[in-house]
């Protein structure tokens, strides 16, 4: 059978401590921070626990999402251009320093950027 995106990131140990390093980054990113500072220690856990989950099942692991969909979780934030560039930067930036290899680091960037019209002004 051939790889998934699921095994390239690692699988459940290796998509864990990318979606860690990826919520730290956020706390100390000053275009972002706010939104994530806004929210209590539980809020945070559970949008870290389900953004872990969108990522598995999304990259073809054995996992369901259970959360909201990008719409329904995005709506009323008015998320901005520069705060979504700001998320994909951390993202990146977490894989970078993980050391994941270029083309899944690009597969994640397309995958991430697709989104943006479901979270960008809503
Ligand atoms: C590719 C980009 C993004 C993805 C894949 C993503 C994914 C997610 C997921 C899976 C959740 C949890 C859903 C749930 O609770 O059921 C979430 C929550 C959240 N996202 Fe995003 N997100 C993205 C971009 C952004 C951006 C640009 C912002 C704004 C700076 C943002 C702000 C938030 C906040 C504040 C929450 C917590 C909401 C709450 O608990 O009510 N996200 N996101």
């Amino acid at each position: 059978m051939s790889e998934t995106l699921y095994d390239r990131l690692g699988r459940k140990e290796g998509i864990d401590k990318l979606v860690n390093r990826i919520v730290d980054l956020h706390l100390q990113n000053e275009v972002v921070n706010p939104r994530y500072r806004a929210l209590t220690d539980e809020e945070t856990d559970h949008a870290r626990e389900k953004t872990k989950e969108f990522l598995a099942a999304g990259s073809g692991g054995p996992v369901e999402y259970t959360g909201r969909s990008m719409i329904e979780t995005h709506t009323g934030m008015n998320v901005s251009a520069a705060e979504f560039v700001a998320v994909v930067d951390d993202i990146m930036q977490a894989m970078k320093e993980l050391e994941y290899p270029q083309p899944v680091c690009d597969e994640i960037l397309g995958i991430a950027y697709s989104l943006k019209e479901e979270i960008v002004h809503r």
